[in-house]
């Protein structure tokens, strides 16, 4: 049998803590990361699940291979009775978008937030049992971040105890929702709720609109795709579609009418829940999409990471563990490594953070069914800012990662372009980033407005209560050192949002009305909801550090990533923290000469702390990223399996090539 070389071993034989102890802080718990490695594995040995061909396949081989590897993840599901938590691993390890992510994502969220108890019992158990698949139908082609100005109108119509769905106009048609375009059977569909003459603005509605028999959309419903998006395979393999209504009838109780509902004779009728629990679903993935872009980064950290260690350029020659002269390896520059281990540091921090939010939605929901609704704002709040910024610093992320493995990492067998083609649009769908930090800023100067009155910000505001002490602070470094106590790091970052906030506030009053001032003030509002949410993200890493952490020198390498991941930001935002003064120039060179040390403090570690996550080759899907670092034959190999190499001599020498060379010569004869 041929022995499998770890080109890396030497680097991982240099770590200074141990793997498995960090593999399990990553996964979040013993358990988790036992179910996850179980469930990673299984897909990675089933050749059902290969996934290497697909930037070579057509829309349509893609959508038919999404489809087939969706109905294989649900047959093994049953096979196994994997349990609801085993079954996500399977659909997260599997890696192919399809119409399921919605369907469970979204369809089946969106019936669990916004239906009554009754509604649950008929319509879940159909969706839990693949009996009827959903799509989430908000967006229009006119109208996606303003959701209160969406134009699809829902009509009750007292005589038949029925809503019209319709579509009025073309900017009405729903545009968007995934799995719409060829799959769906029924979509939680949004529109204007019209009773009695009245318009009562958006409310849910569940509306099937393919036959259960042939698939055919059903009367007054069309239906398609809305076409290919930006990169190949990435988001092709799910149908975003469109969808217009003429004159749908549905029956009145296919209203989710948890927040409201509409009586027999027509009669609008409010709950004593507050209308914005019609939002649920969007709060709920947007915690789920913190998590996925600290994989996301991850995914694409582990891969320049380990490449950065195999590749080798110029340099003073030296020689390596077997006393060979070889090249510098480019994870030696400190270009790379200031470019490179942030993101190392982003993708702990990120998942931290979204391990925190995980539990800030979980207390919400137990507070939800208490009916204690107040901590909805700041979970709306946190949601929307952290989903903003983490998705944002993950895209920008995993394009640095591309170009920090040179014109390799172009290839498509690097991973990295089919990885940044799926994750960018997370920047938009789920609302654009720009428009969720406008929420969190709204959400700030309410907070700021409120302490004139006495009231006691609490959870992720709490800061702002100390806003006295926190206006006029001074920093207190002396020397680099003192750049690694958590408390000088996080009043640094409290005293740099407060600042930024409360400008924004006291700019705010300058204006005619409240109004005109938000939109004059925007950029700034929205740098200083950008300061919140980073102060956020650092509290929850050192927060994190103040928990029981188990395993040798794990605790140790946690800390290096949390001050590289802190130091970055004042590097990067060094302007913030100038002008707010929670600086001094001479602090932000100790912060930068701290920086650059805790880099080398990271280096040995780097290759381990990307084996934490503990990424199978299947799922990272990167000849570049490989384990065993074996790049070179590997790259090779892939580059023979292009159809272009299927033939020597390629399609269309005969045609164009040929005559064209055949013709030149011609010419230079005569
Ligand atoms: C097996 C797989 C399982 C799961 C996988 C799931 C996910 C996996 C991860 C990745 C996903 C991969 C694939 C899925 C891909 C794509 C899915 C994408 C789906 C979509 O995009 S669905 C469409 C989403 N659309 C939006 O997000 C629109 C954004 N716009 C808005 O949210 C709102 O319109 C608005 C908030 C911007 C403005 O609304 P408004 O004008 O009505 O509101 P106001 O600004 O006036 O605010 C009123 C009031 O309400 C508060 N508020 C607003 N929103 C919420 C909320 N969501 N929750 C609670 N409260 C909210 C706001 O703060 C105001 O309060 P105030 O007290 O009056 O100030
Ligand atoms: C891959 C993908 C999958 C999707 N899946 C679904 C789905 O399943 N179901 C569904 O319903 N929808 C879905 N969507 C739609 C998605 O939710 C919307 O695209 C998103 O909410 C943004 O809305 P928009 O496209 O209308 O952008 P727009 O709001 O038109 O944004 C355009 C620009 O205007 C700016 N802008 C807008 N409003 C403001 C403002 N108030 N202040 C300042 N700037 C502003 C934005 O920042 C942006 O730069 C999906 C989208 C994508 C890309």
């Amino acid at each position: 049998m041929e022995r499998i070389m770890d080109h890396l071993a030497h680097e991982r034989s240099k770590a200074q803590f141990s793997v498995e102890e960090m593999k399990i802080i990553w996964a979040g718990s013993l358990h988790a990361f036992q179910v996850s490695d179980r469930i990673a594995r299984l897909v990675a040995s089933d050749p059902g699940f290969r996934k290497d061909n697909r930037a070579v396949l057509s829309r349509k081989e893609l959508f038919k291979s999404a489809l087939r590897k969706a109905a294989y993840v649900w047959k093994r599901i049953n096979e196994l009775a994997l349990s609801e938590e085993e079954a996500s691993w399977l659909r997260f390890y599997v890696d192919e978008l399809a119409y399921a992510y919605i369907h469970w994502g979204m369809f089946v969220p969106a019936i669990k937030g916004s239906a009554t108890e009754e509604q649950q019992q008929k319509w879940l158990p159909l969706a839990n049992n693949m009996q009827i698949i959903g799509t989430y139908a908000q967006t229009e082609l006119g109208h996606g971040s303003n959701v209160r100005g969406l134009e699809t109108t829902a009509t009750f119509d007292q005589e038949t105890d029925e809503f019209i769905i319709h579509s009025p106009t073309l900017t009405s048609s729903k545009w968007w929702p995934g799995g719409l375009g060829k799959v769906a059977t029924h979509a939680v569909v949004y529109a204007r709720l019209i009773t009695d003459g009245q318009d009562y603005g958006v409310h849910g509605f569940l509306v099937q609109i393919r036959s259960l028999d042939d698939h055919f959309p059903l009367p007054g419903v069309t239906v398609g795709d809305i076409g290919m998006k930006f990169g190949s395979g990435a988001f092709n393999s799910i149908d975003n579609g469109f969808l217009r209504f003429n004159h749908v009838r549905i029956p009145r109780n296919q209203m989710l009418m948890k927040v409201s509902r509409v009586t027999r004779q027509g009669k609008y009728v409010e709950s004593n829940v507050p209308k914005q629990l019609l939002y649920g679903a969007m709060v709920y993935v947007r915690q789920i999409i913190v998590a996925d872009a600290s994989i996301a980064l991850s995914r694409a950290v582990c891969i320049a990471t380990r490449y950065s260690a195999v590749r080798r350029q110029f340099g003073p020659p030296h020689e390596d563990e077997n006393g060979k002269g070889v090249e510098t390896q480019v994870i030696d520059y400190k270009t790379q490594q200031s470019r490179l281990f942030p993101l190392l540091a982003s993708a702990y921090a990120f998942r931290f953070v979204g391990e925190w939010l995980k539990w800030l939605y979980t207390d919400l929901i137990q507070k939800l069914e208490a009916n204690d609704f107040s901590t909805l704002p700041e979970a709306h709040a946190c949601t929307a800012g952290l989903k903003s910024l983490t998705t944002s610093a993950a895209a920008d992320g995993i394009k640095e990662c591309w170009k920090l493995c040179g014109g390799h990492g172009y290839l498509s067998s690097s991973g990295l372009p089919e990885l940044y083609a799926a994750f960018v649009p997370a920047c938009t769908y789920e609302g654009d980033n720009i428009v969720l930090l406008l929420q969190v800023s709204r959400f700030l100067m309410k907070t700021i407005s409120q302490l004139q009155t006495g009231k006691k910000p609490i959870g992720t505001t709490a800061y702002m209560a100390h806003v006295e002490h926190l206006i006029q602070c001074r920093c207190t470094v002396q020397k680099a050192e003192d750049w690694l106590n958590p408390s000088v790091i996080l009043e640094a970052f409290e005293a740099r949002a407060i600042r930024l906030s409360v400008a924004c506030a006291e700019n705010l009053t300058k204006f005619a009305t409240p109004l005109q001032g938000f939109s004059e003030l925007s950029p700034d509002l929205v740098e200083a909801a950008v300061a919140h949410c980073q102060l956020i993200v650092v509290s929850k890493f050192i927060e994190k550090l103040q928990q029981n952490i188990e395993g040798n020198g794990v605790k140790q390498q946690l800390e290096t990533l949390c001050n590289i991941y802190c130091l970055n930001l004042i590097h990067k935002h060094l302007g913030d923290f100038l002008s707010t003064g929670s600086i001094s120039p001479k602090q932000a060179s100790l912060a930068s000469d701290q920086l650059r040390s805790r880099y080398s403090k990271l280096r040995s570690n780097v290759i381990a702390l990307v084996d934490a996550f503990n990424y199978t080759d299947h799922f990272l899907g990167s000849v570049l990223g490989r384990y065993d670092g074996n790049v070179y034959p590997k790259l090779y190999e892939e580059a023979w399996k292009d159809p272009l190499n299927d033939s020597i001599v390629p399609d269309g020498y005969h045609e164009y090539i040929q005559p064209l060379l055949k013709q030149q010569l011609q010419n230079a004869r005569l």
